[in-house]
């Protein structure tokens, strides 16, 4: 105890946490001591060689265009294994065939999930640990946006945009993290939040997606501060307006041109604008980084 009779900083460190039992059997106390730094880290190895991606990947909203792009980086820089999780796969049958052909060394699967249903997405976490070995990353894209003013939201709609975007991403970190804690292996995960988690977008109404957004971006410190004692580190990236299907149609046409001339360097992002930092939290390069969110916008939160 310290004097005021509060606990020690000690006693709060050393608390005793609920243990978590492994499927060995085995429990893992919250209080053992966190994974020591990768051995890299003790080399004087070239800095490059740090954003090597190690492992195998499960990314879901795997068949959409910011996905893909994340992907094909993470299979650039040296990925084994890559599961591409997805409501409907064959929708980008093509672009899968693609990263199949260019990368033919890596093994690549597909699994139909729904990032609302968690039996599904248990079941797709264990098949794929054992089709590829182990799962070490996982990046979660699958997400819906709607433009509807709050006054005419229905609920069914608030709730669909809440379960895909923000229950969806934390059920699929759930069964992530639960096998890398089996297979004591530590693990990056990445939510793709949004600019719109940080500011409410102007001209299109979309409460609903924004909200949904702001939430990863305080899940990850959640679960960032959970499970870094699992060697877990859990980070987001925050997109501004890219250019991709998601933001064509339902009358964003009009909104393209307002988010361009609004933006600091007067242009909407491109898909391979994103996977840089994607590349950073997922390798080695980004081994302290841990609760953090990039804002990849062009400048647009500020302006
Ligand atoms: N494009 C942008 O400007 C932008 C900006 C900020 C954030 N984001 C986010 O990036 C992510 C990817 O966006 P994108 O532009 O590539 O969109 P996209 O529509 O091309 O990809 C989204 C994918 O999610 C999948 N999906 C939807 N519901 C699902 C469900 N219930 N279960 C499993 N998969 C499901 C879709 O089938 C699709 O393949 C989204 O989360 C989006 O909110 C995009
Ligand atoms: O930050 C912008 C995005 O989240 C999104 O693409 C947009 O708000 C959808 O209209």
């Amino acid at each position: 105890m310290a004097q005021n009779g509060e606990p020690s900083r000690d006693a709060l460190v050393n608390r005793q946490l609920p243990e978590m039992q492994l499927s060995d059997g085995s429990s893992s106390s919250m209080t053992a001591p966190p994974p020591p730094a990768p051995p890299y880290l003790t080399t004087e190895g070239r800095a490059v060689y740090r954003f090597n991606v190690e492992g195998n990947a499960i990314i879901t909203g795997g068949a959409g265009t910011l996905a893909l792009e994340g992907a094909r980086a993470l299979l650039e820089h040296g990925l084994s294994g890559l599961a591409l999780f997805d409501l409907n796969p064959q929708q980008a049958a093509e672009p899968i065939a693609a990263l199949k052909t260019d990368f033919p060394d890596a093994k690549i699967i597909t699994k139909t999930v729904d990032v609302r249903d968690a039996e599904s997405i248990g079941t797709a976490v264990k098949e794929t640990a054992r089709q590829l070995g182990s799962v070490d990353v996982l990046c979660c894209f699958a997400g819906v946006v709607g433009c509807t003013h709050a006054l005419d939201m229905s609920v069914e709609e608030w709730k669909r945009t809440m379960d895909i975007n923000s229950t969806g991403s934390f059920l699929c970190a759930q069964a992530v993290a639960r096998q890398m804690v089996d297979q004591k292996s530590g693990g990056a995960i990445v939510f793709i939040a949004s600019m719109s988690g940080h500011r409410v977008n102007f001209p299109q109404p979309q409460a609903a997606y924004n909200v949904s957004k702001a939430s990863l971006l305080h899940l990850k410190n959640c679960l960032a501060a959970e499970w870094s004692r699992y060697g877990i580190r859990v980070n987001s990236i925050s997109p501004g307006y890219m250019d991709t299907i998601l933001n064509e149609g339902a009358g964003l046409e009009r909104a393209r041109t307002v988010w361009a001339n609004r933006n600091p360097m007067g242009r909407m992002g491109v898909p391979q604008e994103l996977t840089g930092p994607l590349v950073l939290l997922c390798s080695a390069a980004g081994s302290y980084i841990n609760a953090a969110d990039i804002i990849v916008d062009g400048g647009a939160i500020v302006f």
